[in-house]
């Protein structure tokens, strides 16, 4: 779906964001990038995204993959409803007016706000303007999401509820992600595979895959999702500290 091969990115006054990069999303799967801040993982995300280009090595997309970014703020127009929101991609892609309503009904629907289509962002709490903004990426019918810490700023109840919807999202839909996090517990919940990163210069150290088909409230209380876990704050702790 989407492969980064020996990437490095260099900015102005010798900043090395990233170096040799080698990562593959594989279709219908949840690759999650962890590290530390400043370890890149933006970075990545906006190569992946082509909002970037890298300064060596390529970025390989499949041809026939539709892309939709979520950032970490909702970023909302405030001064329109939330189904203007929602329609704005078709909007900038020049989709008909008679043919954007259907889309937004389908994108509202499927992260459960059909009733706010006419609400204002202002009117609605922190875990819903997400929605929204998911709703707003959902719209294009995306097969692949790019996901930057979408959900950093909520509280824990609603970022669990946001994960569990974003699984269902992605397994009945067969949506392919690259999701972005330094939550370890999220990381282990909604991952397929983790992509473990370390700073200065951004670089992969570890890969670990989260073998648990189900993922549900008992698989939270579970002693897998425990170790899992742990696994991985003890890979983010090695992270932290590895120095090239
Ligand atoms: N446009 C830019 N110009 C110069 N340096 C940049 C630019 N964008 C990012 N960097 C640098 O590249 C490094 C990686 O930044 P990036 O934002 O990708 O990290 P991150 O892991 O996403 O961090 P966080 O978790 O804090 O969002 C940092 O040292 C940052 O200062």
């Amino acid at each position: 779906m989407l492969q980064a091969r020996h990437v490095a990115r260099r900015f102005d006054r010798g900043v090395v964001a990233l170096s040799d990069i080698d990562l593959t999303l594989h279709a219908g799967e949840i690759l999650t990038l962890l590290g530390p801040s400043g370890c890149g993982k933006s970075s990545l995300l906006r190569l992946f995204a082509g909002l970037d280009a890298p300064s060596d090595g390529e970025i390989l997309r499949d041809p026939s993959a539709r892309l939709s970014f979520v950032f970490q703020e909702a970023t909302l127009m405030p001064w329109t409803t939330v189904a203007a929101n929602v329609a704005l991609p078709l909007v900038l892609d020049n989709v008909p007016a008679r043919d954007r309503a259907a889309s937004v009904d389908d994108a509202l629907a499927r992260v459960g706000l059909s009733d706010f289509a006419k609400a204002y962002p202002r009117e609605l709490s922190g875990g819903m303007k997400m929605r929204v903004s998911i709703a707003r990426a959902l719209v294009t019918q995306p097969s692949l999401l790019l996901m930057d810490e979408p959900f950093g700023a909520l509280d824990d109840i609603t970022r669990q509820r946001l994960d569990d919807e974003l699984l269902a999202l992605v397994r009945a839909q067969g949506l392919s992600v690259v999701f972005v996090t330094h939550n370890v517990f999220e990381a282990a919940y909604l991952s397929d595979r983790v992509a473990v990163m370390s700073p200065r210069p951004g670089r992969i150290v570890d890969e670990i895959r989260i073998d648990a088909p189900v993922r549900d409230a008992a698989f939270r209380q579970s002693a897998q999702y425990g170790a899992l876990a742990m696994q991985l704050h003890t890979a983010l702790l090695n992270a932290s500290e590895a120095t090239a």
